[in-house]
């Protein structure tokens, strides 16, 4: 099953190096742009990795803008869906293990690259513990109706 990720114009260096790194770990990404500098809008890229998360056709999904903030927000408005912006590979591990995160968000104007790779490789590694976290993350979800 392939990986989506998508970026804005400002995320693209970054996503590039991201899908590079993954498929020469043998993964199958699907790039959903976008795919050139030209400035565009980072909810439009959001909104296509959190539905292919939502859905159940992708188990995760990767996201990169200048923040990675704008990204998560708006990924987090879809139901299903567990965005967290990592900067380092403890992040990315307990966002995993604790959240059960579906979306890993990077910002290319915050974070180096090789500790961007290193962080998405701990995220797409680390299983999600349950126990105690289980009735957290079933509480995220009831808190969107609230
Ligand atoms: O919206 C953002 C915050 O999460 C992203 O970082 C965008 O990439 C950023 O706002 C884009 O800014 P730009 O000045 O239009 O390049």
């Amino acid at each position: 099953m392939a990986i989506p990720l998508a970026c804005d114009h400002a995320g693209l260096p970054l996503k590039l190096a991201l899908k590079a790194a993954l498929e020469a770990d043998g993964h199958d990404v699907a790039d959903l742009g976008t795919h050139g500098p030209g400035s565009v809008d980072y909810p439009d890229f959001a909104a296509q990795v959190a539905r292919a998360v939502a859905s159940g056709a992708a188990p995760f999904g990767i996201l990169v803008c200048g923040s990675g903030i704008g990204m998560a927000m708006t990924a987090n408005r879809h139901a299903g869906v567990r965005a967290a912006v990592l900067h380092d590979t403890t992040e990315a591990r307990l966002t995993r293990a604790h959240n059960d995160a579906n979306i890993a968000c990077f910002g290319a104007r915050t974070i180096g690259v090789e500790t961007a790779i290193d962080a998405l490789r701990m995220f797409l590694a680390t299983p999600f513990e349950g126990g105690r976290h289980a009735p957290r993350v079933a509480k995220i979800e009831a808190a969107r109706g609230a």
